[in-house]
């Protein structure tokens, strides 16, 4: 099978089709490291109620997307919009509430591990707290105690509020971590390699919570997996990335474990380039 065989266009699921306009548009992303092209021109849209599955070899530029997309690189050409609201190539100078609806999860999950889960869980409403409120957990407020125990019931962990981060299995972490993405109140969770380092139940478990996060809360969310299995059980739709463009973009529905041979062919992993 050729990349271009593995190529299906397929509208999204007729629920996704309703909810209108979908939460983020990606249009022409491009990046380079060094004159290496990682993102070719990609293409890739995300609606709410939608659990996108995102996959593709090592180095292929799943990550650099996200990272994109949230800010984290600058990419050389292309567009983000969010919820409609296109956001800059130098990016910051968007509204912060823009800036705040999305939220990215990673492998490593970013928590203060001496501090509580709770702690941690209400760190994500850190953008919208006023600066001396923000400066000390003490200070946070009893209604954003509050929040984000009701984020921490939501994935499962609310009974080890009180346990220092670092103390938590990794899957409890990352529960931990999506808790904080919900209490940023982010209507779009981006999450990379999120179960990467997890045992297969606790792997089944995250990737069951962020589906559920987007078929019964509406976010939009998008994860970079390795396991395409576990895309074709939980996700809506599944995108696959070859050398920095989306190469398949199908319903999961209609998907087996074949179609994804082509993005893992050795002879298609990304060759190292001449820089152009
Ligand atoms: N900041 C950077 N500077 C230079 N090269 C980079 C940088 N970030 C990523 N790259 C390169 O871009 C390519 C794509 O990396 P990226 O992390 O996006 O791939 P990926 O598809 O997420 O891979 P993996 O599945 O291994 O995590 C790789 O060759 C990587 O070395």
């Amino acid at each position: 099978m050729t990349p271009a065989d593995t190529t299906r266009r397929s509208s999204p699921p007729a629920a996704v089709v309703e909810a209108g306009d979908p939460a983020l548009v990606v249009r022409g992303l491009r990046k380079s490291f060094s004159g290496r092209t990682v993102l070719d021109h990609l293409d890739l849209h995300l609606a709410s109620g939608e659990f996108l599955a995102l996959l593709g070899a090592n180095g292929c530029g799943k990550s650099t997307a996200l990272r994109c997309i949230v800010g984290l690189e600058t990419p050389d050409a292309g567009t983000v919009t969010v919820h409609g609201h296109r956001l800059g190539a130098a990016r910051g100078t968007e509204p912060a509430h823009l800036r705040r609806q999305t939220a990215m999860v990673f492998q490593q999950v970013h928590l203060v591990r001496r501090r509580s889960a709770l702690d941690n869980v209400c760190a994500g409403a850190l953008g919208r707290l006023p600066l001396r409120r923000s400066l000390a957990p003490i200070l946070f407020p009893r209604a954003l105690r509050q929040e984000a125990m009701a984020c921490l019931e939501r994935v499962g962990m609310a009974d080890r509020a009180a346990e220092p981060a670092g103390r938590l299995s990794g899957g409890q972490q990352q529960r931990v971590a999506i808790a904080r993405a919900l209490c940023q109140r982010a209507k779009i969770i981006l999450a990379d390699e999120p179960v990467s380092a997890l045992d297969p139940a606790a792997a089944e478990q995250v990737i069951g919570l962020l589906a559920g996060l987007a078929h019964e809360r509406g976010l939009a969310v998008a994860a970079v997996l390795h396991q395409p299995q576990l895309a074709l059980r939980h996700a809506d739709r599944v995108v696959g990335l070859l050398h920095g463009r989306a190469v398949l973009d199908a319903a999961a529905a209609t998907l087996t474990a074949t179609d994804f041979e082509a993005l893992y062919a050795p002879d298609h992993r990304p060759a190292e380039q001449e820089p152009r």
